[in-house]
């Protein structure tokens, strides 16, 4: 049986007369992979700085692990926050940072920690504000990862990391978890990279939530149609429209829901091309702002 280690109800962040964060509702089971996406500003970092106790909530209810955040240390051991640009001492190099890690981390595995460095070819013995930006990026990814916290925070972790070593870090956070089960949330604007990481995705939008949902049930759960304008617009007529491209005549259109057989076959006989709608495209779309967009607006592919 899964647990709920993450219960939110109606939390409100407010930054002066601005409302960042406007009554959101959250429920985190235990041992799954979130993805929290959104635009800039959208407000990510704001719900992650509440549910790791660094921010206070305006108004709501929020318990981690049974209790809320701030006040209690217990808590707080249970948790690794791995932040967009972490901060670190003066003159400390990141074999200093691993060697404090234990002591923050009780399920810490300096084996791992060794190895990851390893990977990401990390000079530990360099000081860490003379490292590049990735390298600086690969600190916060070794000890997100080798830390095994139950409910880990990744904020946007790999500014500046390059391909390789972001491909590293999902590999290893894949592997790793299926041997040591825990919660993981990761924010990140490189949707489609991390899309088959996923379990479950919340969107987050101008302090709202639009979307939170299965990551299975998501993928595929918009299909595009195009081809030529008014064969799309007939076929789409009285279903859920939530995006429109087109060029000329052309026009691509995509819809919510998937399509049953019938309308795959009458697809097929008006020559329409179907395709499934990726995640970061399915998230453009709810976050865009052509999402009103009418036949007459349209957006060159
Ligand atoms: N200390 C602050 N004072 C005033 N406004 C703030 C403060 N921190 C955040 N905000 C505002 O709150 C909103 C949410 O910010 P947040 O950093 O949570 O967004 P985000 O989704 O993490 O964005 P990004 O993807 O750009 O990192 C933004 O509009 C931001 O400008």
């Amino acid at each position: 049986m899964t647990s709920t280690v993450v219960r939110a109800q109606g939390l409100v962040k407010r930054y002066g007369s601005f409302t960042a964060i406007d009554g959101i509702d959250l429920a985190l089971e235990e041992g799954r992979i979130y993805g929290l996406l959104g635009r800039n500003g959208a407000g990510k970092t704001t719900v992650m700085q509440m549910l790791t106790g660094q921010l206070f909530p305006n108004a709501g209810r929020l318990e981690v692990f049974g209790r809320p955040p701030a006040e209690h240390a217990d808590v707080l051991r249970r948790l690794c926050f791995i932040a967009e640009a972490q901060r670190y001492p003066e003159d400390f190099t990141p074999a200093h940072v691993l060697r404090a890690a234990p002591w923050f981390f009780e399920h810490w595995d300096a084996a791992f920690a060794e190895r990851l460095v390893a990977d990401f070819r990390l000079p530990v013995k360099r000081r860490i504000k003379k490292l590049s930006r990735g390298q600086l990026s690969a600190v916060g990814v070794v000890v997100g990862l080798a830390s095994r916290a139950p409910l880990t925070f990744f904020d946007e972790p790999y500014l500046g990391l390059d391909a390789v070593a972001r491909h590293i870090f999902y590999d290893r956070l894949l592997e790793d978890y299926a041997e040591h089960p825990r919660t993981v949330v990761l924010s990140t604007h490189l949707i489609d990279e991390v899309a088959n990481l996923l379990e479950h995705v919340i969107l987050i939008d101008e302090g709202r939530i639009l979307l939170d949902r299965d990551a299975e049930e998501v993928r595929g759960s918009a299909t595009s149609v195009a081809g030529p304008r008014e064969v799309v617009e007939r076929f789409v007529a009285d279903r859920p429209v939530i995006g429109r491209d087109g060029i000329g005549g052309l026009a691509s259109v995509t819809i919510d829901g998937r399509l049953d057989r019938a309308d795959r076959a009458r697809a097929a006989e008006l020559g329409l091309e179907l395709a499934a709608v990726s995640l970061q495209q399915l998230i453009v779309h709810l976050t865009g702002t052509e999402l009103t967009g009418t036949p007459e607006k349209e957006v060159a592919a």
